[in-house]
């Protein structure tokens, strides 16, 4: 058996959901490019779930759904007080946060298409509350409720700070969602199809993909890269950091990916978001310090930012704690894991690959007292 490490250029699936095709990246057939521009991100939850743009009526629809179910539970905000808010990574919190609204709900184990779309809607809507009330919480601050007049963006900002954001931090925010709601067939998405291929339920499909998102290889880097912008500091020390880290062979995080060769068509709009934002704050040293780690890794090693690199100064300049940068990829990314998942439910079967065996053979068993 021939094994490809990591299952690189292995196709496991069809699908009509995205699309990389010659380093351009589409949903359902629209370039990234013009639905960064002008998309709101809930017409793109409508896109991937129904893979057609709303008309303003089913825009409207859909706005209305989300609003209505944004509200937690009181016994999941409960159970948000009594995890060890101090300690907890927010996004071990949210894994075990989605898995609980699968226990809330009386339905999670109708697996028709309607009761699937109501539980495809409670996911998109409550997430974002469960990582806002999370982050309140820990702070000693009351949750926050979502405010049906606000759009998905704003709603997400206001339930954080408990202020009305600026538009700019509206439309950057927006940006960012429509930037990361899906992407073919990443990490998490494909654990969420492998999961919910043995026909378990949604609420299990997403509470895997967090998992698998949470990992600094895949969504974790944009934490990382803060963390590393962070330690840097300063422009003058971007050169012998970087070069401390090529010797010790260690990665340099929000580079590189399994799929694009020349770039990530999402890097550029997060690029020009974050020298805009650092501008305006006053940081303008991220933004430098950026541009210069670029510099050297394509040239050191022909490395091009991935969508972690940029977005990591774009929350950090609308003042978002860093560790909720991940939680947040997972915002909106659960719009594209949902689509995947009712993608593979249409047309399902169990993912089972084979591993090659390299184990010992035909040992003879030891009795313990022999060992
Ligand atoms: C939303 C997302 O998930 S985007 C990706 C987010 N992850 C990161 O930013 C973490 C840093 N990047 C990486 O670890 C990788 O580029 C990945 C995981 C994204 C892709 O990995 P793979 O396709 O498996 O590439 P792999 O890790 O085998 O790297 C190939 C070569 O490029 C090098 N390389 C790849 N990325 C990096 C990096 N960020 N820094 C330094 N070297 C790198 C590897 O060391 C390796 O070099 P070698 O052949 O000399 O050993
Ligand atoms: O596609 C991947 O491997 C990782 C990625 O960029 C994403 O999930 O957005």
């Amino acid at each position: 058996m021939a094994v490809t490490r990591g299952l690189e250029g292995i196709i496991a699936t069809t699908s009509s959901i995205s699309s990389i095709i010659d380093d351009s990246l589409a949903y359902v057939g629209y370039d990234i490019d013009a639905l960064a521009e002008n998309a709101s991100f809930e017409e793109i939850i409508y896109l991937l779930w129904n893979r057609r743009l709303p008309t303003n009526q089913e825009l409207i629809q859909l706005q209305q759904e989300l609003a209505e179910n944004a509200e937690l539970p009181k016994s999941l905000i409960n159970q948000l007080r009594m995890m060890p808010l101090d300690q907890v990574h927010p996004m071990s919190a949210l894994r075990s946060a989605v898995s609980l609204l699968g226990v809330y709900d009386e339905n999670a184990e109708l697996m028709d298409e309607k009761s699937n779309y109501l539980k495809a809607i409670n996911l998109q809507a409550k997430l974002p509350t469960i990582v806002t009330a999370f982050s309140r919480l820990r702070k000693g601050l009351e949750p926050v409720s979502p405010r049906k007049d606000l759009s998905f963006a704003a709603n997400f900002l206001y339930m954080l700070t408990a202020k009305e954001p600026e538009p700019i931090a509206i439309e950057a925010f927006n940006k960012a969602l429509v930037l990361h709601a899906d992407h073919e067939l990443n990490a998490s998405t494909f654990t969420a199809r492998v999961c919910v291929a043995t026909l378990s339920d949604i609420y299990s499909g997403v509470t895997s993909a967090i998992g698998a998102l949470k990992g600094p290889l895949h969504g974790g880097a944009n934490e990382a890269v803060m963390k590393m912008l962070t330690e840097i500091g300063d422009v003058d020390n971007v050169d012998s950091y970087i070069k401390d880290k090529m010797i010790k062979k260690e990665k340099i995080m929000g580079f590189g990916h399994r799929v694009y060769r020349k770039g990530d068509p999402r890097a550029k709009h997060l690029k020009q978001m974050a020298k805009k934002l650092t501008e305006l704050t006053g940081e303008s040293h991220l933004f430098d310090m950026s541009i210069k780690i670029e510099g050297m890794l394509k040239q050191e090693k022909n490395l091009v930012p991935n969508v972690d690199f940029f977005s990591a100064s774009v929350y950090h300049s609308l003042g978002i704690d860093h560790d909720l940068f991940t939680p947040i990829f997972a915002v909106s990314r659960v719009s594209g894991w949902i689509a995947h998942i009712l993608e593979q439910y249409e047309n399902n079967r169990l993912i089972r690959p084979r591993a090659d065996y390299v184990g010992p053979e035909r040992l003879s068993y030891v009795p313990m007292q022999e060992r």
